[in-house]
């Protein structure tokens, strides 16, 4: 019992350190979302969160205690090993201290790209931040100039207007996209396309993952 404390003492330690993440999966697919739909990418799954969007389409990385310490070294060597790119995501991965992955990641001249809610303070070096903010647990403040990317998830008619709040919060150069959610795709989809022939300041993005049946 006493070791077991001890362990689990230092693998927190670790954990907070960001020398250890809880590793949900790492899988190399094509970005099927947002600016980057089409690029080989390595993605990095972090669990944990605790946003709870009611359509989120993975769940199963909500319980971060579910998904096992893993040494940020040995993420970074197999990211290193197989792609140029890699997307952090999760869960929420701005959970977690992730300034030592993407430095590791960096030195190893791999471009880091995150998907994030912004609802956690902003950690990590980044050459793409993609901001998907949820009604639920709003994006913190200083997350909104950094995006270069807003991802608005469409679900119901309300979500237009929310997504032009969030939109008037960020900076000017950043790429804004209107993505349906998936299991209301068929009913949300047209009239996404009618709102961005309407406002092409927006573009559709399309989760063409599922689409292609890649991970
Ligand atoms: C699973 S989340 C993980 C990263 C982070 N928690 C976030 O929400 O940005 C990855 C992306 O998938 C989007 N997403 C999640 N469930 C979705 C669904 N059912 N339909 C469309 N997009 C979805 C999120 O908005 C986010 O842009
Ligand atoms: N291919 C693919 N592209 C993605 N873009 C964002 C994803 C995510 O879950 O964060 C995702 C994903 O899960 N798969
Ligand atoms: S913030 Fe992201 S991971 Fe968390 S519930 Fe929402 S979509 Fe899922
Ligand atoms: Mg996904």
């Amino acid at each position: 019992m006493y070791i077991c404390s001890m362990i689990n003492k230092e693998i927190q330690q670790l954990i907070n350190k960001g020398e250890m993440l809880p590793l949900m999966e790492e899988f190399y697919t094509i970005q099927g979302e947002g600016f980057y739909t089409g690029k080989a990418a390595y993605f990095i799954r972090i669990g944990g969160c605790d946003v709870g969007c009611h359509w989120c389409d993975v769940k199963e990385s909500w319980n971060a205690k579910l998904h096992p310490p893993t040494k940020t070294d040995l993420i970074v060597k197999n990211a290193a090993e197989n792609a140029n790119t890699v997307v952090v995501t999760g869960g929420e991965p701005l959970m977690w201290s992730l300034d030592y992955l993407t430095k590791m990641l960096q030195k190893n001249n791999l471009k880091t790209h995150i998907e994030t809610s912004g609802a956690y303070p902003l950690s990590g070096f980044w050459n793409w931040i993609c901001l998907s903010p949820k009604k639920t647990k709003l994006p913190l403040a200083p997350i909104y100039s950094e995006a270069h990317e807003l991802k608005m998830i469409i679900y119901n008619k309300n979500d237009f207007k929310f997504a032009e709040e969030q939109a008037s919060k960020v900076n000017e150069n950043c790429e804004l996209f209107l993505q349906p959610e998936w299991s209301n795709r068929e009913k949300m989809t047209p009239l996404i396309v009618d709102y961005v022939m309407k406002n092409p300041k927006w573009k559709i993005s399309l989760q063409t993952h599922k689409y292609l049946n890649i991970p």
